[in-house]
């Protein structure tokens, strides 16, 4: 019998433009049914954090997004585009309009922390078309991380929460309309976890950017999300304000707000 809670809870009608609608995604490996009609749509300016167990389907999900996965089924549309219906050339432009922070910052050991700002320029030279000097852009990303006095240094020479900011800085310096967060504060002490978050909403205020947050921090989705989605069985399993879920009597929803 079915005996899962449906929440959405009074959710706000939010309004304006859909950056991302998912409608009744599936995706398999073999027995192990992974997503199973899930949904999501995400507005503009809006940020939205999905919360799952580990194994849930959460990387699954954002694979299927920027298309580096296919759906065995569902409806995936990222700014406006319908990404399996979108060829090689036609996904790396859409890529050039959204920015990753992935876990654990990933950035290029090698390569000074400029040159990992330049990188996804390099990537995607089409979108800076016209631009010679590239410096600008790294100093004015730097600059909204609080970093610009670390432009020729290694990665090496960060600590942790350096490395995350320059990885954030990264994921900006192409004035995406879309960043997708995946826990964004892992691994952080809680100090330099509030540091992040907070540099996520100062950047969302200043360009107005959409995010897409993946995260099992609890304070993080409490200060950062308008919205949360809590991914359970392959599903929405309830939706709402960080207020109504927290407060809700579901024993599986209380499961995902215990610290
Ligand atoms: N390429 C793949 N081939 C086979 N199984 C896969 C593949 N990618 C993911 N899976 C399976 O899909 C399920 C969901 O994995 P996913 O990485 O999306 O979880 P997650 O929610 O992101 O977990 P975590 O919070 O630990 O990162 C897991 O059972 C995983 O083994």
């Amino acid at each position: 019998m079915e005996t899962k809670e449906k929440i959405v809870a009074g959710v706000a009608e939010a309004s304006g433009e859909v950056v991302i609608k998912i409608k009744g995604l599936c995706k398999s490996f073999g027995d192990n049914q992974v997503l199973k009609g899930f949904n999501m749509e995400l507005r503009k300016g809006e940020n939205l954090v999905v919360m799952g167990k580990s194994g849930s389907g959460k990387s699954v999900m954002i694979k299927c997004l920027v298309g580096l996965m296919s759906p065995d089924s569902g409806y995936v549309e990222v700014l406006g585009k319908d990404i399996n219906n979108l060829d090689q050339i036609a996904l790396d432009e859409l890529r050039s309009d959204i920015g990753f922070l992935f876990q654990g910052s990933a950035l290029y050991d090698s390569m000074t922390v400029r040159e990992n700002l330049e990188f996804p320029m390099r990537r995607h030279r089409k979108k800076f078309e016209g631009i010679t000097d590239t410096l600008p852009l790294v100093r004015e990303a730097l600059e909204n991380v609080g970093l610009a006095h670390t432009m020729d240094l290694m990665p090496s020479e960060l600590s942790g929460g350096m490395k995350r900011r320059v990885a954030l800085a990264r994921a900006i310096i192409l004035k995406p309309k879309l960043i997708l967060y995946d826990e964004p504060t892992s691994g952080l002490d809680p100090i330099t976890s509030k540091e992040i978050i907070e540099l996520m909403r100062s950047i969302q205020k200043k360009y107005g950017t959409s995010a897409l947050i993946i995260t099992h921090d609890v304070d993080c989705a409490r200060v950062i999300s308008e919205r949360m989605i809590l991914l359970v069985d392959g599903t929405n399993y309830a939706e709402g304000t960080y207020a109504e879920l927290v407060t809700s009597q579901d024993p599986n929803v209380n499961a995902f707000f215990k610290k």
